[in-house]
C-alpha cells in the first residue's frame, strides 16, 4: 500500500536551496535556479516538460537509505510554478533515485497535479499487482531502470525481466538510463524488452567525439533496428562540454549538443521526447537558467512541424493516449 502523507503545504514551504527533515545535502551540491527568465521561444499548445523530477520534500517524504545523493528540497508545488512560467501545460514526473523504490514523493505530486502529470516509477521485483494498480490510478505508466554505476547499484537482469512481465499487461513502458560506454554490453538486453522503451538523455553520448562516429551511431543504429525504443533528446547542461552556458541570457548554450539531438530528432520525429530535468541533480559546475534551456529548444526542432511532434504529439501519445 502506498500511505498518504501530510501534505507539505500544511507545513511552511521550503525555500529555495533548502533540504528539510535533518537531511544535508551532499558536498558541493546545487540547488535549482530561482527566478529563470521568461523564455523567448513560445512553446507550442500542450506542450509536455517530459522530464522532470521531485525531491522531498524531505520533512514529508525521506529520502532513502540506499540514496548515492542527498538533494535540496524540490517539491511538487515548485515544479508545477515552472511549468507555468515556462509556458508548459503538463509533465511526466520521473522517480529519482534518491527516492529509491519509495514511490511516495512521486505519487503525492500526481494527485496534486489533478491529472496533469503522469510518473515513471521506480518498483523492485516483489511489487505486487495492488501497489501497480495504486500507482497506475495515481498516473504512472512506466517503470524505470537505471544502469548508471554513480547513481544506483546494480540490479540482476532477472529481476528486470520480472519487472517487465508484471508491467506489460498494464500497456506501462520502460525507461532505460545509461551511459554510452555501456550500451555494447545492454543492446541485447535492452533489444528484447517487448514493451516501448524511452532512452533518458540520448543514452548520454560523449560530445566530443563524432556525431558520425561508431560510439553515436551504434546508439542510431538501436533506435533504428528497435521501433520501439523513443528517446529524450534532452540535458545538453549534462552533455556539454564546451557550452556556452545557459545563463545570463546566453541565446546559444550547449552548442556542442545540438548536432547529436537534432540528428535525432530528424531520423526519428515521432520517437522524441523533451524535458528540463528539473531540478537537475548532481550538475557539478553550474545551474542552467531553465527558460534559457526552453530557448535552446527551436536549434534542436528547427520547425513547427517538428518542435509539435516533439513537445506535444509525442509525449501526449505515450502518456495520454486517451486524448487530451
Ligand atoms: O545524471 C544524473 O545525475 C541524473 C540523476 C537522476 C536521478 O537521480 O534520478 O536522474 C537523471 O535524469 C539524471
Amino acid at each position: 500500500m502506498i500511505k498518504d502523507f501530510p501534505g507539505h503545504d500544511t507545513h511552511a514551504p521550503a525555500r529555495h536551496g533548502e533540504t528539510t527533515g535533518g537531511f544535508d545535502k551532499s558536498p558541493g551540491w546545487l540547488d535549482w535556479y530561482d527566478g529563470p527568465s521568461e523564455p523567448t521561444f513560445r512553446l507550442p499548445a500542450g506542450a509536455v516538460d517530459a522530464h522532470c523530477h521531485v525531491f522531498g520534500p524531505g520533512e514529508d517524504f525521506p529520502f532513502a537509505p540506499e540514496r548515492k545523493y542527498t538533494p535540496c528540497d524540490a517539491s511538487a508545488a515548485q515544479l508545477f510554478a515552472l511549468r507555468d512560467r515556462l509556458g508548459f501545460e503538463r509533465n511526466v514526473i520521473v522517480q529519482a533515485t534518491c527516492h529509491g523504490a519509495d514511490n511516495r514523493a512521486l505519487v503525492d505530486a500526481l494527485r496534486r497535479s489533478e491529472g496533469r502529470a503522469r510518473g515513471v516509477a521506480t518498483v523492485r521485483r516483489d511489487v505486487t499487482g495492488e501497489e501497480l494498480a495504486e500507482l497506475d490510478a495515481a498516473g504512472v505508466r512506466g517503470v524505470r531502470f537505471n544502469f548508471v554505476k554513480r547513481l544506483v547499484d546494480r540490479v540482476p537482469t532477472d529481476s528486470l525481466e520480472e519487472i517487465v512481465a508484471k508491467i506489460a499487461p498494464l500497456g506501462w513502458h520502460v525507461v532505460i538510463y545509461f551511459e554510452a560506454e555501456d550500451l555494447p554490453a545492454l543492446y541485447d538486453f535492452f533489444s528484447a524488452i517487448p514493451t516501448d522503451v524511452v532512452v533518458d538523455h540520448m543514452g548520454r553520448p560523449d560530445v566530443t567525439k563524432d556525431v558520425d562516429g561508431p560510439e553515436f551511431g551504434l546508439f542510431l543504429r538501436f533506435m533504428r533496428e528497435n521501433p520501439n525504443v523513443w528517446t529524450k533528446v534532452s540535458c545538453p547542461e549534462r552533455l556539454s562540454v564546451t557550452g556556452p552556458r545557459a545563463l545570463d541570457g546566453e541565446q546559444h548554450a550547449y552548442t556542442d549538443v545540438v548536432p547529436f539531438a537534432r540528428r535525432v530528432v530528424e531520423d526519428f520525429p515521432d520517437r522524441v521526447l523533451w524535458g528540463t530535468d528539473w531540478p537537475h541533480p548532481n550538475l557539478k559546475d553550474h545551474m542552467p537558467d531553465d527558460g534559457l534551456l526552453v530557448d535552446y529548444l527551436p536549434r534542436i526542432a528547427t520547425t513547427p512541424e517538428l518542435q509539435q511532434k516533439l513537445l506535444v504529439d509525442n509525449p501526449q501519445r505515450l502518456y495520454w493516449p486517451e486524448g487530451a
